[in-house]
This record gives C-alpha cells, sequence and structure tokens, in this order.
C-alpha cells in the first residue's frame, strides 16, 4: 500500500489546478444509461472514476476514456440490468445506476451498498421515492430488486423528509424518463445538483427550479447525445483553500468559485483567511493570525461535512477554541485521534469537538479511514515540526487527483512512498 510522507514547515505560494468534482462526474456518468451518447470534460482522474466507469461498462456501456485529457465518452444500451456486490462495495454512489436503470428500462437489481467508515447511511430514501413512482421494491440477498410497473415509472410528488443528496439525484435521474410530471421538494441544493439537471437537460431533459429545492421534472420519451464541462470540485477547492492557511500561505485556486463554497467562504475569513476572486479563480491568502471559529456541518449552503475534517486540522493550529459540530454523519470524527498523535487538542464526545488550538504541530506517522480524513492529515503535515507518514492512501486517490504533485508544485516538500 502507498504512503505519503510529507516534510512539514513550507509555506505554500503558487496555482493549483481545481479538478472537476468527483461527486458531479458519480452522478453525471449513470445518465449515460438514460440515453446519449453522453461525453463529458474536465473529469477527474480518480480511483471513484474508475469504479464509476467499470460499472458502466460491465452494464454493457460503452466506455471511451481518456484519462490524459479528461474526457470521458459514454454510448450504447446497457445488456444488463445488475450492479453486483463487489464493484457497489468499493463505492456507495455506485446506486445511482438504480434511477436509470429503472426509468429506461424498467427493472434493476443493484447491491445495497451498506454502510461505510462514516456512517450507517441507509438508501431508504431513495427506495420510497421510486415506490412513490410506482416502482415495486423487494430486498433479497442483499440485493435491490426494483421493478416498473407496465408502461414505466409514474411521475410523483416526492417530499423528502430530510435533504439527502443521492436520494435527489437518483430520483432526478428516475423522474426525466418518467411519465407526467414530478415534483421534488425538500430536494438537495448541492451545485453538483445543479450540475445534474444542467447535463440533463443538455440531453434534452425537461427541469425547473434547478439550484432551488424544489425541483419540477416533465418526463420524456427520451434522452440524446449531449457533452457536458464537469463543474470544478468545491471540496478539493476548499481542502487547497485551508492548504494555503495552515502553511501561512498563498494559492491560486484556478477553476474554484467562490459561490460554490457556501458557509466554507465565510467561516474561512472569520477564521482570518483571505479570499478573492480573479479571472482565473480563487485567490486564498492567510491574513494574520488564524482565529478559532465555531462550525455546525449542514447541507449547501450551510458548512459542508466534507470540509470538516480539513477545517479540524486548520483549527489545530488557529489561536483560541473552535466548537466543531458534526450534524450529517455519525461516525466522522475518525481524524481526531490522529490529529491528536500530531500534537493537536482536541475533547469530543458525541456530535461535537472542541479544539484548542496549539502554536506547533509535531509530525508523527499516522493512518487515515476515510477520504477527507486522510487528507486532513496531510493539511496536518504541512504545518508540522518534522515528518509525517499517512497510511492508507487509498483512501485519498479515491477523491484527490494527484495530491502529492499539486501541493509539491507549489512547495510542499511531499513524496508518495509505493508499497
Ligand atoms: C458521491 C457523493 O456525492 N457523496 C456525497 C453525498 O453523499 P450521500 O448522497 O450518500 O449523502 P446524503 O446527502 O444522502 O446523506 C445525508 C444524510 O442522510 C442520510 N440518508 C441518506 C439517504 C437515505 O436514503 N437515507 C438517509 O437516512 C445519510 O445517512 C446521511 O446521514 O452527500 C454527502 C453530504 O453532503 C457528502 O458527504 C458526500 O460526499
Ligand atoms: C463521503 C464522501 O464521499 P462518498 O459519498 O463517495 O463516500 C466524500 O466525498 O467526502
Amino acid at each position: 500500500m502507498d504512503r505519503i510522507r510529507i516534510r512539514g514547515g513550507r509555506r505554500l505560494s503558487g496555482s493549483v489546478p481545481i479538478s472537476g468534482a468527483k461527486n458531479a462526474v458519480l452522478a453525471l456518468m449513470p445518465a449515460a444509461l438514460l440515453g446519449g451518447p453522453l461525453t463529458l470534460t474536465n473529469v477527474p482522474d480518480l480511483a471513484d472514476t474508475a469504479t464509476m466507469a467499470a460499472l458502466l461498462a460491465q452494464h454493457g456501456v460503452v466506455v471511451d476514456r481518456d484519462r490524459t485529457a479528461g474526457r470521458v465518452s459514454l454510448s450504447g444500451a446497457a445488456a444488463s440490468l445488475e450492479a453486483p456486490y463487489d464493484i457497489v462495495r468499493k463505492m456507495r454512489a455506485s446506486v445511482l445506476v438504480l434511477g436509470p436503470l429503472l426509468a429506461r428500462y424498467g427493472q434493476a437489481r443493484v447491491s445495497l451498498p451498506g454502510g461505510c467508515a462514516i456512517g450507517t447511511r441507509p438508501v431508504d430514501l431513495h427506495l420510497k421515492g421510486l415506490e412513490a413512482m410506482g416502482a415495486t421494491i423487494d430486498l433479497e440477498g442483499g440485493y435491490i430488486e426494483a421493478r416498473a410497473p407496465a408502461g414505466g415509472l409514474r411521475g410523483a410528488r416526492i417530499l423528502f423528509p430530510s435533504v439527502s443528496v443521492g436520494a435527489t439525484e437518483n430520483l432526478l435521474l428516475a423522474a426525466v424518463l418518467a411519465r407526467g410530471e414530478s415534483e421534488l421538494v425538500n430536494a438537495a441544493r448541492e451545485p453538483e445538483i445543479e450540475d445534474l439537471a444542467l447535463c440533463l437537460m443538455r440531453m434534452g431533459a425537461r427541469i425547473e427550479g434547478i439550484g432551488t429545492g424544489r425541483l419540477h421534472v416533465q418526463g420524456v420519451d427520451s434522452l440524446a447525445a449531449a457533452t457536458h464541462r464537469v463543474l470544478a470540485d468545491r471540496i478539493e477547492a476548499g481542502t487547497y483553500a485551508c492548504a494555503a492557511a495552515i502553511t501561512g500561505g498563498e494559492l491560486l485556486l484556478e477553476g474554484a468559485r467562490l459561490e460554490h463554497l457556501g458557509a466554507v467562504a465565510r467561516v474561512l475569513r472569520e477564521a482570518g483567511v483571505g479570499l478573492a476572486e480573479e479571472h482565473k479563480g480563487l485567490r486564498v491568502t492567510r491574513l494574520n493570525g488564524l482565529h478559532g471559529v465555531d462550525v455546525q456541518t449542514e447541507t449547501f449552503p450551510g458548512f459542508a461535512t466534507d470540509m470538516q475534517a480539513q477545517f479540524m486540522a486548520l483549527m489545530s493550529i488557529a489561536d483560541g477554541a473552535s466548537m466543531i459540530t458534526e450534524t450529517i454523519f455519525e461516525n466522522r470524527f475518525m481524524h481526531v485521534p490522529e490529529l491528536m498523535r500530531m500534537g493537536a487538542r482536541i475533547n469530543y464526545h458525541g456530535a461535537s469537538a472542541i479544539v484548542r488550538g496549539v502554536p506547533k504541530l509535531s509530525g508523527a506517522p499516522v493512518m487515515a479511514t476515510d477520504l477527507r480524513a486522510s487528507v486532513s492529515l496531510i493539511l496536518a503535515g504541512l504545518a508540522a515540526e518534522g515528518e509525517t507518514i499517512v497510511n492508507r492512501v487509498y483512501h485519498l486517490d479515491r477523491g484527490y487527483e494527484r495530491v502529492e504533485a499539486k501541493l509539491a508544485a507549489v512547495g510542499a516538500d511531499i513524496e508518495r512512498i509505493p508499497g
């Protein structure tokens, strides 16, 4: 297994190209099951993109992927309507093939994704929404067995009792080919959903209310070919913003958009980080000292749960205390004991952690159990005195394209040690 070695204490400066968003591309690629061909550009070269490509290929979609150019073309009809356990267990977003398969082919058999390190993550809202559209769902042998009524899925009014990014995406993907009108109420408003809706519109879908919590969809008979550029990854951008801040540096995040950071931008500014939108992207500067700021994770435009671990690393060297409350996932503090091994002072109980800033962190061998936890340890390593070795880098490779190369290019002393 690869590891990453960091020798901390270097101030970062320069430009970092922000890749296409992992969480957008994982919802966009399954749209190819609805029609097409679909060509996506600005596709990040990630383990998760490769997993989604493999899943679609085993469904029978022809995947033409140019990793260097960041382009994926997806064409052809599905020959298999089954998403097998061996692929779904690697990546929960695989469940996003369910809505499209059911809408276009009238049936699907998709492995239940199960929980993961950050929480139990059920898919009940996805299934209830599809049932409201007339589908019959059985859970059998660890699989979701779904069947549309004769004549196909029917449009429906779906009121989400709580906001779910994945359920909104799955039901939007299903509603665009359902008969009649659908309304998704209390839908997630994350920028990745707007990106999915815009791509579906390019393919011929009829959607109103894009960017709001209420999506109206008028089903159409078929979707046609389209080309769509994946939006920039706001979580990668937020992560590099923390890298600039934690090293006292300045970075231009090429392609990043301030409006997509939501509350992350406000909180970073309160902490003493300068953010300015420029023609090429977002300039991030650590102004003077860093101050402790309290945050609570929320759905967009609130503070993203996917930025919580990185912000905690930053707060670990701020002046004063910061209370960080995780409201989205029940077990998303696995970075805490590892940050503490590097000298961070953190107390946590239940969903809240109090971080009392220390003047210096010290390098240590550390291990992470999920994607954002891993990158928070890299951030801590950039600021720490001495050497940090981050183990289990495969988590990082799910969501960060060439992280060590991007950081080394702006002055970090970082390298990958092949395992
Ligand atoms: C590939 C992708 O885009 N992943 C993102 C997506 O995950 P994902 O789509 O899985 O997250 P959701 O928004 O669905 O989950 C939010 C909360 O709702 C719960 N829930 C969800 C569905 C359901 O049917 N029942 C239910 O109870 C979840 O357990 C969780 O506690 O949004 C999360 C919240 O912004 C991000 O952290 C993930 O990075
Ligand atoms: C939790 C995340 O992703 P996923 O939903 O793919 O596990 C993430 O991107 O931080």
